[in-house]
């Protein structure tokens, strides 16, 4: 099986922040992908804007070390390399002052679709947008790609969004969450709402509880200044864990749309209960012989940024009233993987007696690494020894389902571009889930710095700490065992 590549319309893509760690990683190794894949159409261009003092040829060189060291193997691809770079080019541009400003206006051209990447840090937002206006770029038709983190709290988010509200419409503004742009993010929705198997089991009756789990090996790095003020749960929990909850807990939407699917997803945050402390785990990474500590990779030795958080929420609706959702997230642990688990109720009465023991419908969609889908179902034990139950995977892996032929999944970020070039929102946060999504995280921050909390720290390598585990022990239940 072959997946079809639709090329976009032509496009004037410009990248604030187009010297930086992120445009260098994800966006333009994704744009040389698509531009591989045959998705980028002739006429194209992308605009580099930073201050650093380069030409076009200094730029593109820069790119081409990218697409080098992060292209994956379309990164070797030398006469498609020479071809895509020619698309390329740069204006040095301060966002906070009016040099550059004239120059880009030129280059930006009325009969394209014209796109604004604000990958620069979020107190740049503002400036950007103003300027854009006042340089006669914000056009009525125009984009803005506006990265994470959106806002602090809920405060500095409402202000965000009004500063860009400003000069920009909402359907003009595309905040990222790249989990959204993750292939099986994606494929939850098509399995929800593609098949009538799930959806009729898919509310308290019949779940027992679900499991969302974001693992990560890798420590703060290099981003410690940023990270000890943000911690697991803004990084993560307020923005990506979220959404995973939303798509698995929303209703249907009437259609694939960006407001019918906003909607929904605006409806599960809004039902969220506040957390009962006594269902949050925080921890910290220790040191090992493989790397420092937290507090070593933050350079405070008394803070108190959780690097790893669980916890157990509910969501107040009919569909869901007695469920809950436990959520885990951190770094330094056992491996790179991450799953949502939709953990079945047992089959009320078993015909089978004690002996042949009890077990449980998993529905388990791994987001990465092997994206794909695991569904236990129960079988009887082969072999002559009577009827004992066992529990066996119907696995699937989404590569194996497409095929050797078929196109390399695209990476989060290639996809979303493109999906801002189609003008398709439906993948991207409106202001409404933002703020919502922090209303109901600030009390639980204020509340654990009220209280003084201080983070457990657990062993590098591990699970997370001890406390996480008995959050699911003392209900009876435990954490799957998710690995790479
Ligand atoms: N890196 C990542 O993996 C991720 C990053 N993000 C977000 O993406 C954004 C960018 O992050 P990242 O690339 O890591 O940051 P970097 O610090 O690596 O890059 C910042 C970029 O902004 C440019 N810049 C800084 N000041 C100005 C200015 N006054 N005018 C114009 N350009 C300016 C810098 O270039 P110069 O100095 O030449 O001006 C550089 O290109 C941030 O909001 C971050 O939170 C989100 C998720 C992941
Ligand atoms: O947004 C972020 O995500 C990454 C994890 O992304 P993934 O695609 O590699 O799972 C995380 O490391 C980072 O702290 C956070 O800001």
């Amino acid at each position: 099986m072959v997946s079809r590549v639709i090329p976009v319309d032509p496009f004037d893509l410009v990248i604030f922040g187009g010297t930086g760690d992120l445009a260098r990683r994800k966006i333009l190794p994704g744009l040389f992908r698509r531009f591989c894949s045959g998705q980028m159409p002739e006429g194209s261009q992308i605009i580099g804007a930073a201050r650093s003092d380069m030409d076009d040829a200094g730029y593109r060189s820069m790119v081409a070390d990218a697409i080098a060291e992060f292209g994956g193997s379309r990164g070797s691809e030398s006469g498609m390399l020479e071809a895509f770079l020619e698309t390329v080019s740069y204006v040095m541009t301060d966002a906070k002052g009016d040099g550059g400003w004239a120059q880009l206006n030129e280059k930006v051209r009325d009969n394209k679709v014209r796109a604004f990447y604000f990958s620069v840090g979020p107190s740049l937002f503002g400036d950007l947008a103003e300027r854009l206006h006042r340089f006669g770029m914000a056009t009525p038709d125009s984009r803005i790609v506006v990265e994470k983190p959106f806002g602090h709290d809920l405060a500095s988010a409402k202000a965000l969004n009004a500063t860009l509200a400003k000069h920009f419409d909402e359907h003009q503004i595309y905040r990222i969450d790249h989990y959204l742009g993750k292939e099986t993010v994606q494929n939850l929705m098509a399995v929800r709402f593609g098949n009538m198997l799930f959806e009729p089991l898919w509310n308290a009756q019949y779940v027992d509880h679900i499991q969302i789990t974001v693992a990560e090996t890798v420590g703060v790095g290099g981003r410690g200044g940023y990270y000890d003020k943000s911690g697991a749960m803004r990084d993560m929990v307020q923005n990506h864990l979220m959404q995973l909850l939303c798509l698995i807990a929303m209703e249907p939407p009437s259609k694939f749309e960006p407001d019918s699917v906003r909607d929904e997803k605006l409806k599960v945050i809004r039902a969220l209960e506040p957390v009962d402390w006594h269902h949050i785990v925080r921890g910290q990474y220790g040191a090992d012989e493989n790397g420092p500590s937290y507090r070593q990779d933050v350079e405070d030795p008394k803070s108190r940024t959780e690097s790893f958080i669980a916890m157990k929420c509910h969501i107040s609706n009919w569909r869901w009233a007695g469920t809950p959702f436990y959520l885990r997230t951190g770094k330094r642990l056992k491996s790179r993987a991450s799953e949502i688990a939709v953990v079945f109720k047992d089959a009320p009465h078993s015909i089978f007696g004690a002996d042949a023991g009890r077990h449980r419908n998993v529905l388990a969609i791994r987001l990465q690494p092997n994206e794909g889908m695991t569904l236990d179902v129960t079988i009887k034990e082969p072999g002559p020894g009577g009827m004992r139950l066992l529990d066996v995977p119907l696995d699937m892996s989404f590569a194996d389902a497409l095929g050797p032929d078929a196109e390399e999944v695209p990476d989060a970020y290639e996809r979303l571009i493109m999906d801002v070039i189609r003008g398709n929102q439906t993948l991207f946060m409106r202001g409404d889930e933002v703020e919502a999504a922090w209303a109901w995280t600030d009390p639980l921050i204020e509340g654990w710095q009220a209280r003084n909390d201080v983070p457990k720290e657990y062993e590098p390598g591990s699970s997370g700490p001890e406390d996480a585990l008995m959050l699911m022990h003392r209900d009876g239940r435990k954490w799957r065992d998710v690995k790479a």
